[in-house]
């Protein structure tokens, strides 16, 4: 097409109008929505902090606030491990208690004023979290909602204390924040102005995932297939991998998502990976008749998140098994974004 020099001529007018369409149409398929659903604690936010570490991180204000919320997660994982403690009578003396609540109260203090916690603080923490009753609790953690990620912290004491202190990726994919109501985050990865919105998972939060299902170009399904043996927190009366199935097959055989791209993470993997050495999928899951491993496992759950569905939909899902506090999901992630990407250009058509 030979472009005319006569800038105000009838012709050019549509030549540029047609070149400023095109790009517009360019930049719009450029643009990508994608919706985190899926149980609470499952790792939907912990894949956003994933993306947001593979975009450029986080700027200095954001990193106190996450200072903030490791201290936060000290008291409150203290706080638990000590209750069950006391409730549950193991064997701790009255001195002790009182110390520990002590130090319960300055772990909070520390948090309100937004300060770190000094030598003295961290040395009693340690101690709290090396003693017998304490580390006899920690074992228990899926019976009271203990998350994973609290030994972590107590491990990490000695960097964590110190005033300079500054979080890294693996300490900020560890830290427990439930999601209320819908995070979105934009941000630009691969060229591709990317929407994530990430929905807290339980109950209570799941009413607002609806107002998204009409116009995402892809959801991402994450379920933790480590809690095969856990109940939620929302109810004690479900098991987690039940409620995981359930809401799967709920919102994927509904009438939503018949364009968008939908991916499943089997999330949790490492856990899962340490748990079948010690705990039986048959005792929580009577239809398994597998070997009581990794693989027997992933295969079983993977085939009940496939079970019911209808086979198109079969054809379409891509699923993969994750551990979102590793940063080599950011090449699982990588791959989803081209695949979401391949799959929309497939459906305008220009591919
Ligand atoms: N070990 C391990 N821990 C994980 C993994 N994914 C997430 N976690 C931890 O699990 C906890 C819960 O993760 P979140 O990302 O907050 O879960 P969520 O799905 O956003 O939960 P809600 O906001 O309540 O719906 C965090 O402490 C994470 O560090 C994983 O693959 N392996
Ligand atoms: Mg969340």
């Amino acid at each position: 097409m030979t472009i005319p020099h006569d800038f105000t001529s009838q012709p050019c007018r549509i030549f540029r109008q047609i070149e400023k369409s095109l790009e517009k149409k360019k930049s719009a398929l450029l643009e990508q929505s994608v919706l985190l659903i899926g149980p609470g604690e499952s790792g939907k936010s912990t894949v956003l902090k994933q993306i947001r570490a593979m975009c450029g991180g986080y700027t200095k204000h954001e990193l106190e606030e996450k200072k903030l919320l490791i201290l936060r997660n000290l008291w409150t994982f203290s706080d638990m491990l000590l209750e069950y403690v006391i409730k549950n009578y193991l064997d701790m003396n009255e001195t002790d208690k009182k110390k520990y609540k002590v130090m319960i109260e300055e772990l909070k203090f520390c948090v309100m004023s937004g300060g770190h916690m000094g030598d003295e603080l961290a040395e009693t923490v340690k101690v709290f979290w090396l003693c017998a009753p304490i580390q006899e609790a920690y074992e228990k953690r899926n019976t009271y909602h203990l998350t994973e990620s609290a030994g972590y912290f107590f491990e990490n004491i000695d960097r964590i204390k110190m005033p300079d202190f500054q979080p890294t990726n693996q300490d900020i994919v560890r830290i427990r924040v439930p999601t209320t109501g819908v995070v979105t985050a934009d941000v630009i990865l691969k060229n591709i102005k990317l929407s994530v919105i990430d929905c807290g998972g339980q109950r209570q939060e799941r009413r607002k995932w609806y107002h998204y299902f009409d116009d995402v170009h892809a959801v991402l399904f994450v379920a933790a297939i480590s809690e095969y043996d856990q109940k939620l927190v929302e109810d004690e009366s479900v098991n987690r991998m039940d409620e995981a199935l359930n809401l799967y097959h709920i919102v994927f055989n509904g009438k939503y998502f018949t364009k968008a791209a939908c991916i499943l993470f089997l999330n949790k993997i490492d856990l899962f990976r340490e748990k079948v050495k010690s705990v039986s999928i048959k005792k929580f899951h009577p239809g398994f008749e597998g070997a009581n491993t990794a693989e027997d496992g992933a295969k079983y759950f993977r085939r009940k998140f496939r079970d019911g569905m209808h086979p198109d939909f079969k054809k379409r899902l891509y699923c993969h098994e994750t551990c979102a506090i590793s940063d080599q999901v950011q090449i699982i992630i990588n791959t989803v974004i081209d695949t979401v990407v391949q799959e929309n250009l497939k459906d305008t058509g220009m591919i």
